[in-house]
């Protein structure tokens, strides 16, 4: 049977969460341990370990189908190839950063200087945009320490705590792109392995849907049933169970884990009880 090649990082920020996502899935794979390849037991896929930068060239040759990588790479070198799912995990976002002392008034103090970064051609493609002029120094690694040693007068670089343009006196001054992991798909993917993959994409939507959601079981009175049932937002409408005791109710539904904690107060508030809260482990709309 055909099989659905997948490149997934070999080490680096992308390797556990793109493991744990197919793991979650229900996707178990013959892992020997440094293999670069591997099988799924229980599913026409085959896993490749690569380095992150080398992946959108694997998917532009076809050589696999489908990959997990950081959507700030595909603008980077991902010409033509596609995005099938955004999966939530390694956000980050590419920014241009100066020393803090510089005074910063707008993108126009960039004409003439000097820019570091591991990410030429996003940073080359938003300047163009913006009209400026200013030279590119290409480095692969600790691009926040250019400015420090005299390198260059700014740089242009991942960014998601801040923590390393801090801890190197630079501020960002401009966001070019935000990013986070994707399910890529390459150019040449044929039909049969097409179906493969779309398989995969319904999974990792039930599995993150189930990540994004908790369900929510409360006791309350009859007679507050209305107003409760107001707050609840549900995935279609919440179920009603009677009680053993006579003029109680069991109401059950399902809460986006982003409004959960207002959802509730307002819950307790109108009279709900004995609220228990659990995860999901898979939603399927
Ligand atoms: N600090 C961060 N926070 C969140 N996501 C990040 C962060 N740094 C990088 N990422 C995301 O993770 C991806 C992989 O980053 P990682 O640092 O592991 O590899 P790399 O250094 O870019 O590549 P290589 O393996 O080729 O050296 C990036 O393309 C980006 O999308
Ligand atoms: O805003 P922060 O939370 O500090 O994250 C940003 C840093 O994370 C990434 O580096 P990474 O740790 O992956 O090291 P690398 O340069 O070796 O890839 C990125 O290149 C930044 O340096
Ligand atoms: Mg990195």
């Amino acid at each position: 049977m055909k099989k659905l090649k997948i490149a997934v990082q070999k080490s680096g920020r992308l390797h556990d969460e793109s493991l744990a996502l197919l793991k979650d899935c229900g996707i178990y794979i013959d892992n020997g341990r440094d293999q670069l390849k591997a099988s799924a037991t229980n599913f026409p896929l085959e896993i490749y370990y690569l380095r992150n930068g080398d992946i959108p060239q694997y998917l532009k040759d076809g050589v696999v189908d489908c990959a997990i990588i950081g959507e700030n790479l595909l603008v980077e070198k991902g010409e033509g190839i596609s995005i099938a799912s955004r999966l939530g995990f390694s956000k980050c976002r590419v920014s241009l950063a100066v020393p803090k002392t510089f005074k910063y008034s707008s993108i126009e103090d960039f004409n003439g200087k000097r820019i570091a970064t591991s990410y030429p051609e996003t940073t080359r493609n938003y300047l163009d945009e913006k009209g400026i002029e200013a030279e590119l120094h290409i480095i692969n690694g600790s691009v926040e320490i250019a400015p420090n040693i005299g390198l260059a007068d700014a740089i242009c670089d991942i960014v998601s705590s801040g923590s390393t343009l801090f801890k190197n006196n630079l501020k960002e001054v401009e966001v070019i792109l935000k990013s986070e992991a994707v399910l890529a798909v390459s150019p040449n993917i044929s039909e049969s392995t097409t179906k493969i993959l779309d398989k995969i994409r319904f999974r990792i939507q039930s599995v993150l849907q189930g990540r994004d959601s908790r369900y929510v079981l409360l006791n309350a009175p009859n007679e507050k049933i209305d107003e409760i049932i107001k707050i609840l937002p549900g995935m279609k409408s919440p179920t009603l169970l009677p009680l053993a005791e006579d003029g109680w109710s069991s109401i059950h539904s399902v809460v986006n884990r982003d409004v959960f904690w207002e959802v509730i107060e307002e819950l307790k508030q109108a009279g709900a009880e004995g609220i228990l809260v659990c995860p999901i482990e898979k939603m399927i709309l």
